[in-house]
């Protein structure tokens, strides 16, 4: 269990975060999910260990790491731009922390890893000639080696599109069951925080504007934040679908349930 007790961090007499408190239970993903600028990778690079919280604690499993580094919080983040090297392969990449820990993953957890993200065809390869989806597989599988006790990741699925965001959406949810793996995700897409985690953390301008489970965020917004940019963001991605569909497709009224 990660547990944050009233977390507050100001930059230059400027409050970032106002009395962060929460717990996440062992083996969930939750996602952090709020407007630019209110605070999310803030809270993330607190928990992995690399910003120092002006006030509150942090506690793993019990214990206080509130003043930890990150070397022993042994949390691991996949950042933004994946950070691989472009001079080693796919391999050398996805093995690089294992130079110095071999210990950590057997080379059958590594198959394993390297399998279950469709990695295989792809391991001789140099960086530059992936895709975007697969450069994230890479920077999954890299992080995944080295077993944390939790995994970090900073707007994961905001560099994909279609297909292949669904995919590694799936990925991510089957590795995080199957290692019951606690994960973080920072996010500012409402669709999907929703679709991804089992607990959403919506923040306003520093402060926890609403921590449940999806299902509560659609069905009990508990205020008119939630409602109005949350929901409100939802209602018109799936309106703007809608019309699309209405008007490429030509559907005919009484039909029009089958898309909302
Ligand atoms: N090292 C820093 N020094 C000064 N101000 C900072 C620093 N890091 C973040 N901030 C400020 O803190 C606020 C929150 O930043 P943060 O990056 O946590 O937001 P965010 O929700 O992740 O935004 P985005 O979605 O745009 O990435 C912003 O106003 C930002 O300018």
């Amino acid at each position: 269990m990660l547990k944050l007790q009233n977390i507050k961090k100001s930059y230059d007499g400027t409050t970032v975060l106002d009395g962060i408190s929460l717990e996440i239970p062992d083996g969930e993903i939750v996602s952090i999910l709020g407007p630019s600028g209110c605070g999310k990778t803030t809270l993330l690079n607190m928990i992995l260990g690399i910003t120092e919280p002006d006030s509150g604690k942090i506690e793993f499993n019990g214990k206080d790491i509130t003043d930890s580094p990150m070397e022993k919080r042994g949390f691991n983040i996949v950042f933004q731009d994946y950070a691989l090297f472009p001079n080693l392969n796919v391999y050398q990449n996805i093995t690089y922390g294992l130079k110095n820990k071999p210990d950590i993953s057997s080379k059958e957890e590594v198959d394993e890893l390297i399998g279950l993200l469709g990695l295989k065809d792809h391991l001789p390869k140099k960086i530059e000639q992936l895709s975007g989806g697969q450069k994230q597989r890479v920077a999954l599988a890299r992080t995944l080696v080295m077993k944390p006790k939790i995994l970090l990741l900073d707007e994961p699925l905001s560099a994909l599109d279609g297909v292949i965001k669904e995919s590694i959406k799936n990925r991510i949810k089957t590795i995080a069951k199957e290692f019951h793996l606690t994960t973080v995700i920072v996010t500012h897409d409402p669709e999907e925080a929703l679709t991804l985690s089992d607990r959403v953390l919506i923040v306003n301008e520093g402060r926890i504007s609403q921590y449940s489970e999806p299902e509560q965020i659609v069905n009990a917004p508990q205020n008119d934040f939630v409602k109005n940019f949350i929901l409100n963001q939802l209602e018109i991605k799936k309106n703007n679908i809608f019309t699309l569909f209405k008007n490429q497709l030509n559907i005919q009224p009484g039909k029009e349930s089958l898309v909302s």
